[in-house]
């Protein structure tokens, strides 16, 4: 059976193919998000006391739905009240639910840094984060090659965006220059097993720069853990399935 990384990258590539057709870089460049200035998230992280990334998301491979009739303008203007220090965007629509049309309706409603939470194989996809109001993208290690992973940092900041770069082991530290990291998301989950191990996660701390915020991503349910993992090293968390289902349950 093909791995869910596997599946969803191969998806994404003919997603991109199609788009870049239908959608070209020139018109990307014309959206008036495009030449506006972006907001730091690594500055916000720096300058809060938890570092909280908000996520959004409907659905998501390892729980199905979470709240599929979410409404991104709401939930962003909720999640900016809680004082949250950014918002992340998931908008894979498959396997997530989610749009670019989610992240240029948070952006027309807070004024929080947005993360474009994807899977990004092709410069084509850096284009269209700009375009359509992200702050910082997403780059998974172990999605692809280290050259490719270049690629898309330098074009990332190039156009202002800051980088998350995520991370599943200690050594994947060493496949993108720090020069090219904003942020170092370590993920607890497993994306084989789909296993959220936080102590795996805590683990790889005393093994990465000292001089990188890291942020603790996936499976955090409640908020002690969230100061525990801050207590522990940690510059800041990303929490989404937590925070959708208490948004989903105050509403019914
Ligand atoms: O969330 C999944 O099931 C998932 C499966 C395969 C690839 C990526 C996946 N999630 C993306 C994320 O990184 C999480 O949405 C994010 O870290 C927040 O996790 P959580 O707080 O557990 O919702």
């Amino acid at each position: 059976m093909k791995r869910i990384l596997e599946e969803i990258i191969e998806y994404q590539y003919a997603v991109v193919k199609h788009k870049k057709l239908s959608m070209p870089v020139e018109v990307l460049k014309a959206f008036p998000e495009f030449s506006r200035p972006t907001r730091s998230l690594k500055s916000a992280v720096v300058n809060s006391e938890l570092g909280i990334i908000s996520e959004f998301k409907r659905r998501s491979p390892s729980k199905e739905a979470i709240h599929l009739k979410a409404d991104v303008m709401e939930i962003a203007q909720a999640y900016e009240q809680m004082g949250a220090t950014g918002i992340s965007i998931l908008t894979n629509q498959r396997y997530f639910g989610g749009s670019l049309e989610d992240l240029q309706l948070a952006k027309s409603v807070c004024d929080l840094p947005l993360l474009r939470k994807d899977f990004m194989v092709d410069v084509y996809q850096v284009y269209e984060a700009k375009a359509y109001g992200a702050d910082a993208i997403l780059l998974i290690a172990n999605a692809l090659p280290a050259q490719k992973l270049e690629e898309l940092a330098i074009l990332a900041h190039n156009l202002g965006l800051e980088v998350l770069y995520e991370i599943h082991e200690a050594e994947e530290i060493h496949k993108l220059s720090e020069s090219l990291i904003d942020l170092i998301g370590v993920n607890n989950r497993n994306l084989q097993t789909f296993e959220v191990s936080l102590q795996q996660g805590l683990d790889m701390l005393p093994h990465l720069p000292t001089d990188l915020l890291k942020i603790s991503e996936s499976g955090i349910q409640d908020e002690s853990t969230i100061k525990r993992l801050i207590e522990q090293g940690f510059n800041g968390v990303l929490v989404g399935e937590f925070f959708m289902k208490q948004h989903k349950y105050s509403k019914s």
